[in-house]
């Protein structure tokens, strides 16, 4: 199934420099490794915010929660989900 997923990001301004820098390090590995695996198909920086738009493409609505639930910057994240279904009107065989 496929999610469109934004994520505002509000690290708090007091959290020490080292401790962000490590949940930094891990968020990017964390969804470097999902991209690879092909569960996390885009990540877009939402232009002006701290906030990204996502696609991901996982099993079911429990895989999805247990991904997300498991982002390092989770605890300092407001997302959305909104659930994706192919287009009738769409032209790209490869893309659902
Ligand atoms: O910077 C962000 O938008 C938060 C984030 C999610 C996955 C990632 O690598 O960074």
């Amino acid at each position: 199934m496929l999610y469109h997923v934004t994520m505002d990001v509000n690290i708090p301004r007091d959290l020490p420099a080292d401790e962000r820098a490590d949940i930094l390090a891990r968020e990017k590995a964390y969804s470097r490794d999902l991209q690879r695996q092909g569960k996390w198909r885009h990540i877009w920086r939402v232009a002006g915010q701290y906030a990204n738009v996502s696609i991901l493409d996982v099993q079911d609505n429990a895989e999805l929660h247990e991904i997300l639930s498991g982002l390092p910057l989770f605890p300092f994240m407001e997302i959305k989900v909104t659930p994706l279904l192919r287009h009738p009107s769409a032209i790209r065989e490869d893309d659902s």
